[in-house]
Order: structure tokens, then C-alpha cells, then sequence
């Protein structure tokens, strides 16, 4: 995988000057905050003095902001049939005169083919175009402060893309759940976006790595933000230079907030001490979902859980089974890092206890009804899940403590993050066992 040339210093500076170039321009408040790398690895934004709480710290254009409604701009700036409407009016762009194969491809395109894709895969094969494009592309200030492709190494959407099966069979089952549904979504998008540059013969400039590097960017860079060109959800995002390089924590954070003029990022409640890292809460997540979305784990996190789905399913019946995915509780039974278990969880568990009160049937229990609908049977429940919990906890205890020897003295970065994930577990069924 190649990615962008180094020389960080003078790419900070050459980011921050092609943040003035257009007016209005980016504002950064340099007697406030900095880039500067983190003792962990990889950038920060940090204080330069004492920031109070509600202070715009931040504020970015929305030219500057690199996503569905820029990109569609951007391109279509090289086809003069097209005529866009005025909501893409508050984008500027500006284009350099560099003829290429790029441009030529651009030129081409058709409005209705840009609309088709989704968020992902426009953004993805823009910042892989015009990465190639280097310093052709009005981007390339932005694209040269992007992380290199060895800051993906610890992502198993990587690991299953280099074939490195060694490390991506030892982890979790679940992990690995989870790193193949993206690896699929990187390969659905890679494949439109093949057939998208054959078809106008584009594609000898197109590299799979680069596309990978630039999908990856996009997966742990992208920010919320509501688009009119969005078919989903998923859609509504975007990249915003400066903004991204503000690391993750689930504790005190920035506000982030857009309206009509760009991208605002202000102080929360607390404000911050000088040489005080700024954080941004990316969502409640896991270190599992941290590190196949992210390619990072927290050294503590609270939001970790178990997902004890199979095991429970594996001892249910059908009828149960039924009757679970009628009420809508099928599936993600999670216990987490402080020894309680979600609502689902205790669903599927009390499904268990009733078998004895059944005969093929869950339609008539009142007592579950009951529960469903926030009877007091909590303690009732509790106690009678007790042994089913602690058979499970028990035999996963025993799986897990082989596998997190991966993370001893001696083992490579892959694993040890691998072992990491299994002690993680184990800690969980620890907390559980005990409070049985
Ligand atoms: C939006 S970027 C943040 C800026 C990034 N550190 C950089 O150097 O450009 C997200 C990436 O930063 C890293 N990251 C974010 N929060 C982190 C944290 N709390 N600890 C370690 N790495 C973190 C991960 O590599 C993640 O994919």
C-alpha cells in the first residue's frame, strides 16, 4: 500500500496555509490550540493555554469539507453539460490547470452515475484519484496529512485483505464476525468502483491498496453530517481537515456542531488546562468495535462487553427461538465490563428458565409478558439463570485463558492485541463469576 509522501512539519504548515486560501477561510485559534503528536502514537489537538467551556476552537468552511455534495462539485466542474442545482451553491472550487487521465475521467462522468454511489464509495474513489493526482489536486495539503497505510496495521479488515490468516484466525469469534461484514463492504464498494472506472478506462490509474488506504481513511475519519444527496443514514457524513485529528475518548469532550457558514468545533462543559489533549467521543464502543472500525484499542475501556449470543442459542429450542425472534429479541446477548447484563440478555435467559412451565409454547406465559412489559420479576429471573450463566461463563473461561497467552512477552504487535481482547474477556467473565 503506497500513501502520502512524509515530511510532516512542512505539511502541517502547507495544510494551514491552504486552510486561508479561500474566503471565508478555516479558523483555527492558534493561542488556543495545536497539532501535535501524542505520546500514545499518531496526532493530537492539544491546549495551548487555558481554554474555558463553549469556546469555538475551530470552525471550517464548508469548501473545505470533502464529502458527497464537495466531491460532486469538484467533478462535475470538468463536464460543462452539467448544471448543478443551487444547493451545491455554498461549495467553492477551485481547479488547477493540470491536464490528466483523471480530469479526462471526470469530464465524463455523468451526474446520474456520481448520484448512484454511496457516501463511502464516492469519498473512497475521490481521495484515491486524487491522491494519484498529488500536487494536481486542490486536496493535496489535506490528503498529505492523511495517516500513513502502516497506521492501518492493526485492523483485521487488513489483516484478512494482506491474507494474513495466522493473526485473523485467532481472534474472537466475534471480532472476526465483525471484521469480515466490513471486509464485504470494502469489497462491494471496491467492485463498483472497478466497474465504474472500466467502463470509461480509468482504471490503469487506479491502485486496490490505495483504494484500501482511502476506504480506511474515510471508515476512521469520517464525521456526522447530514446531506441532501444522502439515499441512508449511512450517507450523511463527512471529512473535515483539522478536525480529524482530534483522538477518541468516551470522558470529557469537544462539541461539535454545523450550520449554514461550515463545521464549528467548540469546548464542552469543562474546558480544558494548558497541554491538555482535546478528545471527541467517536461513540460508546468497544475496544472490539475500536479496533475493526479504528485499527486502536483504549488501554481501559468501559463500553466492553461479551457477546454471548451462540452459546445461549446453541441451548435453545426451536419453538424459543421462534417465539425470541417474534418478540424481536433475537440475538445480541452482551454482558459488559461491570458485571450486568443487557435487558436482551436477561430476555433469552429467562426464555431458558420457563422451559420447565412450557409445553412447545411461549405464546400463553404470562409471566414473560410480564416481564417484557416491566413486571418485577428481575430477582426472580436472577437467581433462576444462575448455573446456565456460570456453564457458559465457565467453558468460555476455560477457551479464552489459552488464547490470551497470544499477548505474552515475545509475541508480534498483531497479537498481542489479539491476547489483549481475550484478557479483556476474561476480566468480564471474572466480574460475572464472582458476582453469581
Ligand atoms: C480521527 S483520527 C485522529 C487523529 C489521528 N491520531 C492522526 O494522527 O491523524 C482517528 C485515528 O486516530 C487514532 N486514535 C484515535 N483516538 C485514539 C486513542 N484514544 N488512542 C490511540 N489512538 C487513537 C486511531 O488510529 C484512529 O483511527
Amino acid at each position: 500500500m503506497s500513501s502520502p509522501v512524509p515530511n510532516p512539519e512542512e505539511n502541517l504548515l502547507n495544510l494551514q496555509k491552504w486552510l486561508q486560501q479561500l474566503t471565508p477561510h478555516c479558523e483555527v485559534s492558534p493561542d488556543k490550540i495545536k497539532v501535535q503528536e501524542t505520546e500514545y502514537g499518531g496526532k493530537g489537538i492539544f491546549a495551548t493555554s487555558l481554554i474555558k467551556p463553549h469556546q469555538t476552537l475551530l470552525k471550517i468552511p464548508h469548501s473545505y469539507l470533502l464529502n458527497f455534495t464537495s466531491i460532486v462539485k469538484h467533478i462535475t466542474s470538468f463536464n460543462d453539460t452539467i448544471k448543478l442545482p443551487s444547493t451545491y451553491g455554498h461549495v467553492k472550487v477551485t481547479t488547477t490547470p493540470e491536464d490528466d487521465i483523471t480530469r479526462s475521467f471526470y469530464s465524463k462522468l455523468k451526474l446520474e452515475e456520481l448520484l448512484a454511489l454511496t457516501s463511502f464509495q464516492i469519498v473512497a474513489m475521490y481521495l484515491t484519484l486524487e491522491t494519484e493526482r498529488a500536487e494536481s489536486s486542490w486536496w493535496c495539503p489535506f490528503i498529505r496529512m492523511l495517516p500513513d497505510s502502516s497506521d492501518f496495521r492493526l485492523s483485521p479488515l487488513v489483516w484478512l485483505y494482506e491474507e494474513d490468516s495466522q493473526s485473523f484466525d485467532k481472534l474472537p469469534l466475534t471480532t472476526k464476525a465483525h471484521a469480515k461484514r466490513i471486509y464485504s463492504n470494502f469489497c462491494s464498494d471496491l467492485g463498483i468502483i472497478t466497474a465504474l472506472l472500466t467502463k470509461y478506462e480509468c482504471i490503469s490509474h487506479f491502485s486496490k491498496d490505495q483504494f484500501l488506504w482511502a476506504w480506511m481513511c474515510v471508515n476512521s475519519r469520517c464525521l456526522y453530517m447530514p446531506l441532501p444527496q444522502a439515499h441512508t443514514t449511512a450517507d450523511n457524513f463527512t471529512m473535515a481537515p483539522f478536525v480529524d485529528f482530534i483522538n477518541h475518548s468516551s470522558q470529557q469532550q469537544c462539541v461539535l456542531k454545523i450550520d449554514r457558514t461550515g463545521f464549528f468545533v467548540m469546548s464542552g462543559t469543562k474546558g480544558y488546562e494548558q497541554q491538555e489533549e482535546l478528545y471527541l467521543s467517536y461513540g460508546a464502543h468497544s475496544n472490539e468495535f475500536l479496533l475493526c472500525e479504528y485499527a486502536f484499542t483504549l488501554p481501559e475501556n468501559e463500553w466492553n462487553d461479551l457477546d454471548i449470543s451462540r452459546e445461549i442459542l446453541a441451548l435453545m429450542e426451536p419453538f424459543e427461538i421462534e417465539w425470541l425472534k417474534d418478540m424481536g429479541y433475537f440475538g445480541e446477548y452482551t454482558i459488559s465490563h461491570d458485571a450486568s447484563m443487557s435487558f436482551r440478555t436477561e430476555v433469552a435467559f429467562a426464555v431458558l428458565q420457563e422451559r420447565d412451565h412450557t409445553s412447545g409454547s411461549l405464546k400463553d406465559n404470562k409471566r414473560l409478558a410480564s416481564f417484557l412489559n416491566g413486571g418485577d420479576l428481575g430477582s426472580f429471573y436472577k437467581n433462576g439463570r444462575k448455573s446456565r450463566i456460570a456453564g457458559i461463563l465457565e467453558a468460555l473461561k476455560e477457551i479464552f485463558q489459552e488464547s490470551s497467552v497470544l499477548g505474552s512477552k515475545g509475541s508480534n504487535e498483531r497479537q498481542m492485541v489479539v491476547g489483549k481482547l481475550y484478557k479483556e474477556s476474561l476480566d468480564i467473565i471474572e466480574g460475572h463469576l464472582n458476582d453469581l
